[in-house]
């Protein structure tokens, strides 16, 4: 068994995998981190690895502590990935993007493909058809979106999510979220538009926590899944035991 964690900018996802299934899912928040690993390790004892992404503020030492009762592999870019990197930047670009590259790569193979995490950020991804990781987009997410209208301006409100009903919005909340929701919808759609136009043989994967309300939005019919990221730490883990 393998506990694989996903430490993002806004909260830690986990996942215990037996081979490629998924046994359970957990959430929760970075100052929770020790307390919450420890009771996933009492449940599942049959633990042999610990993998993890972390891009949020969480380092290697936290997971330290469970050293004598698994191995932890705290991925890097030193690690082996399925992928060359054309990055201009290689040793900036975030762990958890070269992990979804990576499972885009292995679970779709020989083909154009663009990866969308649409979480904290937006990030857009795309390797491809020659395994060629060639970059992609970083854009603000659905909440942060709202954050930021209200913590840059002096009068608007900090909204949380709601569908709007209308694109024209007839008041001030109407009018923010028809920003915010239909701009980060029609944002996304923009952008495969534009993949679509220069690239055949082409996938497009959708994950991350806003996921699947965009699932249902999207005029682009797309392959959404929320546990992406961490099927393909997973992945990513089973390919660097095969070519280490
Ligand atoms: N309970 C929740 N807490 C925070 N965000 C949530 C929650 N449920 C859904 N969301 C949505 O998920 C988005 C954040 O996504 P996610 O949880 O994947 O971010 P994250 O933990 O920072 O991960 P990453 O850094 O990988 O994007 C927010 O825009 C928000 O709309
Ligand atoms: C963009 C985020 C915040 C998305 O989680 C993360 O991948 C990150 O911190 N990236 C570093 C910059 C880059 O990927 O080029
Ligand atoms: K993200």
């Amino acid at each position: 068994m393998i506990l694989t964690v996903d430490v993002g900018n806004t909260r830690i996802k986990a996942a215990v995998f037996e081979g490629n299934i998924i046994l359970e899912n957990f959430v929760f928040e970075k100052n929770e981190l020790e307390k919450k690993i420890k009771k996933i390790l009492e449940k599942f004892q049959n633990c042999s690895d610990l993998v993890v992404a972390s891009v949020g503020s969480v380092e290697k030492q936290s997971f330290l502590t469970f050293e004598n009762q698994l191995n932890i592999h705290f991925l890097t870019h030193e690690d082996v990935f399925p992928f060359a990197n054309k990055y201009a930047t290689p040793k900036t670009l975030g762990i958890d993007r070269m992990v979804l590259a990576a499972g885009a790569t292995l679970q779709f193979p020989k083909q154009n493909r663009l990866v969308v995490d649409a979480g904290t950020c937006i990030t857009y991804d795309f390797i491809d058809e020659n395994d060629n990781y060639l970059g992609g987009a970083i854009s603000p997410g659905l909440r942060l979106r709202y954050e930021a209208l209200h913590n840059y301006t002096a009068k608007l409100p900090l909204l949380t999510f709601e569908v709007p009903e209308l694109y024209i919005g007839n008041s001030t909340a109407q009018a923010i979220h028809s920003g915010v929701v239909n701009g980060f919808v029609y944002e996304i759609d923009g952008f495969i538009d534009e993949y679509r136009a220069n690239f055949s043989n082409f996938i497009i994967i959708l994950t991350g926590g806003d996921a699947e309300f965009l699932a249902k939005r999207l005029k682009n019919t797309i392959f959404a899944n929320s546990n992406f990221l961490l099927e393909s730490l997973n992945q990513t883990f089973q390919y660097k035991i095969d070519n280490d």
